[in-house]
């Protein structure tokens, strides 16, 4: 199944520069690891903001919510989630 997730990532002003530095490395390499198990189809910066919009490619809801919550920065991120299936018009063979 498809998702499309936007991302806010609102870290907090006051949280030493190590630590982020540590867990944005974490992060970046959780993101990189689910988009060669292509779990993780895309990733696109919103311009402007420290947000993405992404689409995931995830057996149900419930393997959504593990791989989300499995995210480093999760904690201080704000999710929107829209579930998606098939356009009739798409030439994708692998939209479901
Ligand atoms: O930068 C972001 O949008 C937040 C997060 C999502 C993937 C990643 O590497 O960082």
């Amino acid at each position: 199944m498809l998702y499309q997730v936007e991302m806010t990532v609102l870290l907090p002003t006051d949280m030493p520069e190590a630590e982020m530095a540590e867990i944005k490395a974490r992060e970046k390499a959780y993101a990189q690891d689910l988009q060669r198990q292509k779990i993780w189809r895309h990733i696109w910066r919103v311009a402007g903001q420290y947000k993405n919009i992404s689409i995931f490619d995830c057996r149900d809801n419930a393997h959504l919510h593990e791989v989300l919550t499995g995210l480093p920065l999760y904690p201080w991120m704000k999710m929107d989630v829209v579930p998606l299936c098939r356009h009739p018009s798409s030439i994708h063979e692998d939209d479901r």
